[in-house]
């Protein structure tokens, strides 16, 4: 694998930021399905404990530990851990101490490195992985999370997934996609004094709506964002998922270069010049091509503020809570009457003249040290309004430290606020720190769903310095007003720290467990199996939702996600649309609890269904009310992954259709979905035919897991993982021991060349200034296609005897020939290496194949 820019040069087809990233970590391609290689695995307790079970049941290893990396964030509480002895008598409530204890005994199950409640560097997910370098431009990163897409700020392709995902990359590393769509989202000039990123996001959103971004990656551009700290630009791409993409992504640049230098998993000495070069090739080349092209003004972005129960629901701050009879659209109308009388708002009342009793400054789009000397130059030497409650919940323990050793906590502390330990806090209240019903909270978060906060709770979102002003004035406030004193404050604040300080040092990477023995030759691969299978619905009256943006919060609310198991979560379906405050009393106005809907197999909904929030428990619930197809104009792209994976089936349709089958089902009458002729059937009517992704609708049909199917491709993640080894040996973890390398052997050398090359990489190659410590394989795959596959037989047949390794598996397969086109066999023989490594000469492999050399240089460039 020759990095994109190599490989692309001189060609006439420019590319996105988000193709060459695609392009480099294409493993297979089948059936218009990809399989991807997945760089970095972040975890956290809430969606990993069935991923886990899962692997455990099927005897299956985490793949790979160096890659992985697992803390805790959304359970734990954030009071002081000065007393704190171990977990399970610091955290009270039950289910939360589960899930954290859970996830402890995995990491030591499985050998994962991990920031636990003891260790400085514990904190929320999306915060720890930048800090420590685990994120680097290029990479894939994903994790059980919705807004993994923070991590797009390096120039990632970062994504979150469901729990089934995160079980499929534990397992191979790897996850099936279909590519998204390009979007570029370019903001130009220059942003207005008290104006910040997360002024720039709402705004974004404001304007596209929480759907603007579906099945697109996004590029944000423009000078706005090229001007951006790298912890403005997380601020930015954290959110993108609150406007619908798939994942956010801002071009690597040198203040991405100056953030990530000298962090403890950062490429160092000759791997970091490689890397940076690497980086750089990855900007979007001149005309490419986007999808979908946004231009906004920069001075157009005032200090923005949420008043409703989406995060598409903004205006600016000077402005006025809208009114729904100016509403075009009839869904539309309803959902804002409804966050109306929610938020206990009325349309017309100025922003500035809604009051507050709660103050929430923290989660991973705000908890950073930036987002405190924000804080701390509005509320310096202030008091926090009385009648007010405010927090601040550092984003990591490296951020309160730092935010320490700045004397930032003490201002905090003097103005009133409570000065937390770092976690998710009451950014989700899956922790003690919740919103009482009816409390209003200025929060620095991403969402301000209904009960989002803790039930019936009210969130207005804005900047961490809008929160500031908030906190201080009892009330909304436009942070503009107190700009003059802002900037007399920020003369008499103390230095910045420099961040190093504080991220440097080294990391104590958990050692890998034992290779395990692979299966032997002439084991069978391994099959799939596991997924209910879905065929067809018959004559049952579908439930009609009439509501568009039905959040996964809004689906199973967070007090439901504290299982380890996937079942049992059918009462929590629709919890609080469907309860009254009391958790038992049914609503009579909601549809699920009004004959014959109760017991639909069949949900038919409005746009955008699934948004927010990557929990799998979202389908596992439906499921269990007895939901197994969702019909809808749109859907969110992991709401939509989930459902596949569970036996459930997700029709997108016109929204003219889904208004007709809504009118049907209100008139109570049966339809059938049938799978096999991709049709909905009604009595009289003529059908109305699907589209749905043949490889999925092949595993729904025959109920076929992708784990399965993806270890089927297991030669294909061995051959990439040892290029990747080569071209890319940063991405390896300090103590990669399994590592895999391929020889491909051509007719051009003998077969006692390509020997001796082989005994090189399974010696362990020699040492250099840039990888003094790389290890020997423990494993080589030796390729051939045509007339050298005799040569590769031969190769491993004296590897053999001369005692350097053992043959574990020889697979042939076909595929497409080089010059002449067509398919033409291939073997690929695994070989372990059964001698300690040795001294070896010194091999100078090119692209072409391998050349003998001893001039000290390391090439494995093939
Ligand atoms: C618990 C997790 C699945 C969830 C997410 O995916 O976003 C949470 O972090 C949230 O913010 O709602
Ligand atoms: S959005 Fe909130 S709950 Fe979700 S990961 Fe971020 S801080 Fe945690």
């Amino acid at each position: 694998m020759a990095p994109n820019s190599v490989r692309y040069e001189g060609e006439a087809h420019p590319r996105t930021l988000y193709d060459k990233i695609w392009a480099d970590h294409l493993v297979h391609e089948a059936d218009g399905v990809s399989l991807i290689y997945i760089d970095r695995h972040l975890v956290h307790e809430v969606t990993s404990p069935q991923a886990f079970e899962g692997l455990r049941m099927s005897s299956r290893e985490v793949r790979r530990t160096d890659c992985t990396l697992a803390t805790v964030d959304h359970n734990i509480p954030t009071s002081s851990r000065k007393n704190f002895k171990d977990t399970k008598s610091f955290i009270a409530e039950a289910d939360s101490r589960t899930q954290v204890v859970t996830l402890e005994q995995n990491v030591q199950e499985f050998g994962l490195t991990y920031f636990g409640m003891e260790d400085k560097r514990q904190g929320i997910v999306h915060v720890i992985g930048p800090e420590q370098g685990f994120t680097l431009p290029g990479t894939t990163v994903v994790c059980g999370d919705s807004h993994t897409s923070t991590h797009g700020a390096f120039g990632a392709l970062a994504f979150g997934i469901g729990t089934s995902e995160v079980e499929h990359v534990l397992a191979t590393q790897t996850l099936l996609m279909k590519k998204a769509k390009n979007m570029r989202i370019k903001v130009s000039g220059k942003l207005a004094e008290g104006v910040t990123s997360k002024d720039v996001i709402l705004h974004i959103i404001g304007i596209i709506g929480t759907a603007g971004g579906m099945g697109c990656v996004v590029e944000f551009c423009g000078d706005v964002f090229e001007n951006m700290s790298m912890e403005a630009r997380m601020s930015v791409c954290n959110m993108t998922i609150e406007a619908g993409a798939r994942a956010g992504m801002v071009a690597p640049d040198e203040t991405t270069f100056n953030y990530l230098k000298g962090r403890p998993l950062c490429p160092k000495g000759k791997d970091w010049d490689k890397a940076v070069e690497y980086w750089k090739s990855l900007r979007t080349d001149k005309g490419a091509k986007f999808d979908k092209d946004i231009h906004i003004d920069a001075a157009d972005i005032a200090p923005t503020v949420t008043w409703g129960t989406s995060p598409e629901d903004v205006v600016p701050i000077t402005g006025i809570v809208p009114d729904p009879s100016q509403a075009t659209d009839e869904t539309k109308r309803t959902g804002m009457l409804r966050a109306l009388q929610y938020m206990g708002l009325e349309p017309g009342t100025k922003m500035q003249d809604i009051t507050i009793q709660k103050v929430f400054i923290g989660s991973c789009t705000n908890s950073r040290i930036e987002d405190m000397r924000s804080v701390a130059s509005v509320v310096k030497g202030k008091k926090v309004s009385s009648g007010v409650e405010a927090m601040i919940v550092p984003g990591s323990g490296l951020v309160k430290k730092q935010a320490e050793a700045e004397g930032l906590d003490k201002i905090f502390t003097e103005a009133g606020f409570d000065w937390r330990e770092p976690g998710c806090s009451m950014c989700l209240g899956m922790n003690p720190d919740r919103l009482k019903p009816q409390e209003r909270c200025a929060a620095t978060s991403n969402r301000n769903f209904e009960g989002r906060q803790g039930p019936q709770g009210r969130t207005h979102l804005m900047s961490p310095a809008m929160a500031a002003a908030a906190a201080i004035a009892g009330k909304l406030k436009d942070v503009r007003e107190l700009l003059p004193e802002m900037q007399a404050t920020n003369g008499k604040m103390a230095e910045p720290t420099k961040s190093m300080d504080f991220y440097s040092e080294p990391i104590d990477w958990t050692a890998p467990k034992e290779v395990q023995e692979p299966p032997s030759e002439g084991v069978a691969a391994p099959t799939s199996a596991g997924m209910p299978q879905f065929t067809s619905l018959d004559d049952v009256v579908a439930c009609p939702l009439k509501k568009a943006n039905v959040d996964t919060d809004c689906i199973i609310p967070k007090q439901f996600l504290k299982t380890i198991q996937r079942t049992g979560l059918g009462k929590a379906a629709f919890f609080e649309l469907r309860y009254e405050d009391d958790g038992v009393t049914e609503r009579q106005d909601f549809v699920l609890n009004q004959e014959p809907y109760r017991s639909a197999s069949v949900l038919i909904a409005g746009d955008n269904f699934g948004c927010g929030s990557s929990r799998e428990h979202a389908p596992w619930a439906l499921n269990d009310q007895g939901i197994r197809c969702i019909i809808a104009p749109s859907f969110a792209d992991i709401f939509f992954n989930n459902c596949f994976k569970n036996g459930m089936l997700p029709i997108a349709i016109t929204k003219d259709i889904v208004e007709e089958l809504w009118t049907h089902a209100e008139a109570k009458k049966k339809l059938t979905v049938d799978l096999t002729k991709q049709e909905i059937r009604r009595e009289g009517c003529e059908a109305i035919p699907f589209e749905v992704d043949p490889f999925r609708r092949h595993c729904l049909l025959n109920g076929l897991d992708d784990i399965g199917l993806t270890l089927q491709k297991a030669e294909h993640i061995d051959s990439f993982e040892a290029r990747r080894s080569s071209t890319f040996p940063w991405l390896d973890g300090p103590r990669y021991s399994r590592m895999k390398a391929e020889v491909r052997i051509s007719t051009a050398k003998s077969s006692s060349f390509y020997t001796r090359v082989a005994k090189g990489f399974l010696g362990g190659l020699p040492a250099s200034d840039d990888r003094p410590e790389r290890p020997p394989a423990a494993q080589l795959i030796l390729s051939a296609t045509g007339n050298a596959i005799e040569r590769a037989v031969r190769v491993a047949q004296d590897l053999k005897e001369e005692g350097d390794a053992e043959i574990i598996r020889i697979r042939t397969q076909t595929v497409a020939g080089s010059n002449q086109g067509g398919q033409v066999p291939q073997v690929l023989i695994t070989v372990k290496a059964k001698s300690k490594p040795h001294a070896v000469p010194v091999m100078v492999a090119s692209k072409g194949g391998a050349k003998e050399g001893s001039n000290g240089k390391q090439g494995t460039d093939w």
